[in-house]
């Protein structure tokens, strides 16, 4: 009896312990399938930090590597599935990549205490190589064991079901994605907290080894959980090397198909069919479901590239955006944990109420269904989405285009002037007053100071003043008359300082789009006669001087601005994504920093993140749908001996999603985001058609049945049966060829 059916027998026959109609082995697989999601996810939350803020990574660079970290732990689990199917069997498979994972993350961790290599104790790595190398060698290890083991845990967990437990499988898949969020929401939640404390042997720093430390614990325990239920688990073993096997079987059918092509060889019902003359009857059924369910996989890569956005393009949106809640502020990234939380509520909801409900209303809502269902509740999600970036949009500050320029005049000289550009009205700018000009649009704020005299320009005098496409000249004639050749920068903003000393005046380059993850851009324009010291800026600035932009979070911040022997505070509450140029007086000191004016270069978001709520709530809605029932799609028509080959091929829809996002970020960006989105629903509506047709001409089945059928019909066909064996022989000789050869 083939060792494959001996297992069979021995599933049918061993009688598991059970719990509530479960079988007790599959509490240490979700166990273990929440501390290795902790430990994935709160990994990856620090992760882009760690390159930026301790390895010292530009921001390109950070999210390339992060990018293609997320992308390898998706194509990793082909191989864990190879391995599984074809050499070690499931079980063995997570243990061996667990210890590989296990060690990738400790490597990690260690990689990320800055004592290391900080000989001369001044609180930042010596040796970044080393530093740099121990981490990439980490994320390899990591990225290796954690999509290695992925497509055997769910295929595992589904192994230890027997035939009478049907409904309990199914609503495993739901307990098993449960587990995913919970274990994900946690670690995202805790392991920010723990980064921001402050640790160290030498010196105190952010303690990312306590944020990676803790994700490597979490690792080993789930190693350890697996370990200690071995005792329970029914362990399926590889039929050989299986891949091998499909691969061999696939290329003889088309080959065969090929000599065959003549109309004079009779039609066969599947071009697998062709294989018949060489290969097993079976092992055709098998690869006949195994490339039924993947071609259904054509489409649903589209999916993952709408829902891989929530983290990219949805928090991006969520900078432009206040999270001011009143009793909580939440950052534009914390949106990210509303995925899970809605999925901890929604499963349940969907399980016990809604597919119940349909069932009960006769409705036939079949898995593929489902999933087409899914599909185009993402593709609502991301109309919503469109329609928040459209209120966004009415709120964002009027950026110059890229043919345009636009100037900001502060005049912090004792004595107004006025500026005539042509074609309009002549501007006032009092001492301290601030004025805005573009090629289009002329907006003035008024915060004026008192106006003791001003200049005159003739309007009819294009010398002093051009507009000239996107050069302007500005001629300012005070006593004496000063006049200086300005090149506006195109596409960009500029602030024009006219210091106390006029003839000094120069140009700064402004900010001109919304400042990273919701922060505030601010800067200082130093009208104190002496140097000043002011905390949070990179250098002290001259008398005169304008810093660069700083930026700082929401809520209260202070400034303390010392020139060596006077200092003096200054609070300022922020919001989100505002960006300020503060005007230091002359008078600073006696004021004790009260004099201190600013000029608002953009207003703080005012679209409240709470309406980014129903874009979520629609695309976990399709996630429920979508990809827990995908999961159990996969794992229910696939043979007993690929259960893991089509884990791994659903988890594989989900890479080539990422690799989506990826071009479409590089290509084509719509000038206008709310486009963008509605040209992603879009495609996913014509993609959900294209697959419901699809799902249309599929016929479920069942594998279990099918290849028991096939088993019987070869024990009872004698001559099938010495074909077999003379396949058999055959192999076994070919291999003992290749020995001889090799020796
Ligand atoms: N809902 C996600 C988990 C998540 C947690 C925090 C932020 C975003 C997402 C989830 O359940 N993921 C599953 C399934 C999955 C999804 C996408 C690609 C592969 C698998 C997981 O196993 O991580």
């Amino acid at each position: 009896m083939p060792d494959s059916k001996m297992d069979e027998t021995k599933k049918k026959k061993k009688k598991t312990a059970e719990c509530c109609g479960y079988p007790i082995s599959i509490f240490f697989i979700v166990v273990n399938e929440f501390c290795e999601r902790f430990s994935y996810y709160g990994m990856r939350a620090v992760l882009v930090l760690y390159f930026r803020y301790f390895l010292l990574w530009d921001d390109d660079l950070a999210t390339s590597i992060y990018h293609a970290f997320v992308a390898l732990c998706y194509l990793t689990p082909i191989l864990g599935a190879i391995i599984a199917d074809s050499w070690l069997g499931k079980f063995k498979t997570i243990i061996y990549l667990s210890i590989v994972y296990a060690v990738g993350q400790v490597v990690m961790a260690v990689s990320t205490i800055h004592d290391i290599t900080d000989a001369n104790r001044d609180g930042t790595p010596d040796n970044f190589t080393l530093h740099i190398a121990l981490s990439m060698l980490g994320l390899v290890l990591i990225a290796l064991g954690t999509g290695g083991i992925k497509p055997c845990v769910a295929a595992f967990g589904g192994d230890q079901f027997q035939e009478h437990q049907s409904r309990q499988l199914n609503t495993f898949f739901s307990v098993f994605y449960l587990c995913i969020n919970a274990g994900s929401l946690l670690s995202t939640l805790i392991t920010p907290v723990l980064r921001a404390q402050e640790c160290g042997i030498h010196t105190q720093q952010q303690c990312y080894p306590l944020a990676f430390g803790v994700p490597a614990a979490l690792m080993v325990v789930s190693l350890v959980v697996f370990i200690a239920g071995s005792g329970m688990y029914t362990k399926t073993a590889p039929e050989g090397n299986i891949m091998g096997s499909v691969c061999k079987c696939i290329w003889f059918a088309l080959n065969n198909r090929f000599r065959h092509r003549s109309d004079i060889y009779p039609k066969r019902e599947h071009w697998m069919d062709w294989a018949e003359e060489k290969y097993d009857k079976l092992l055709i059924a098998q690869i006949k479901m195994v490339l039924k369910v993947l071609f259904l996989y054509i489409p649903l890569p589209m999916f993952w590239t709408l829902f891989d956005q929530k983290g990219s393009r949805w928090t991006l949106q969520a900078t432009t955006m206040t999270g001011d809640f009143g009793g909580f502020v939440l950052q534009p990234d914390q949106m990210q944990t509303v995925n899970p939380i809605l999925i901890l509520t929604l499963v349940p909801i969907m399980d016990r109420i809604i597919f119940p409900l349909i069932k009960k209303c006769g409705l036939n809502f079949s898995p593929l269904k489902r999933m087409t269902v899914g599909m185009l509740f993402a593709a609502t999600a991301f109309i919503a989405a469109a329609l928040v970036q459209m209120e966004i949009d009415k709120t964002l500050p009027n950026f110059p285009s890229s043919s345009e320029s636009q100037l900001k005049v502060v005049n912090m000289h004792s004595e107004s002037l006025i500026v005539t550009v042509p074609s309009q009205e002549p501007l006032l700018i009092g001492s301290f007053e601030v004025q805005h000009t573009s090629k289009h649009t002329t907006a003035v704020s008024h915060w004026c100071f008192t106006i003791s005299s001003h200049v005159v320009f003739p309007q009819s005098s294009p010398d002093y003043i051009t507009f000239d496409q996107q050069d302007i000249r500005l001629a300012f004639n005070t006593t004496p008359e000063i006049n200086k050749d300005l090149s506006l920068i195109k596409g960009s903003r500029q602030t024009l300082i006219i210091p106390s000393e006029p003839a000094e005046m120069y140009l700064k380059e402004d900010i001109k789009s919304k400042p990273k993850e919701g922060k505030n851009a601010v800067r200082f324009v130093n009208g104190w006669t002496a140097y000043l010291n002011i905390t949070n800026l990179e250098s002290s600035l001259q008398p005169s001087e304008t810093s660069n932009y700083t930026l700082v979070s929401q809520g209260m911040r202070k400034f303390t601005l010392t020139d060596g022997i006077q200092s003096c505070e200054f609070s300022r509450k922020f919001g989100f994504g505002s960006s300020y140029t503060f005007l230091i007086p002359s008078d600073l000191f006696s004021t004790d920093c009260e004099s201190i004016k600013e000029i608002e270069d953009m207003q703080p978001n005012s679209v409240h993140m709470a309406l980014q709520i129903p874009q979520y709530f629609l695309i976990t809605t399709g996630e429920v749908m979508f990809s827990v029932t995908g999961l159990q799609f996969s794992y229910s028509q696939a043979p007993k001996n690929m259960k893991s080959v089509l884990q791994a091929g659903w988890l594989c829809t989900n890479a080539v999603g990422n690799i989506i996002v990826l071009i479409v970020a590089e290509l084509g960006k719509l000038p206008k985001q709310w486009a963008e989105y509605v040209l992603f629903a879009s495609l996913l509506v014509a993609v959900s058609i294209i697959f419901s047709i699809m799902a249309y001409f599929y016929t479920y089945i069942d594998p279990a049945e099918i290849e028991a059928e096939i088993l019987k019909q070869q024990e009872t066909d004698p001559d099938k049966k010495k074909k077999k064996e003379t396949l058999e022989m055959e192999e076994k000789e070919n291999e003992q060829e290749i020995k001889q050869t090799k020796i």
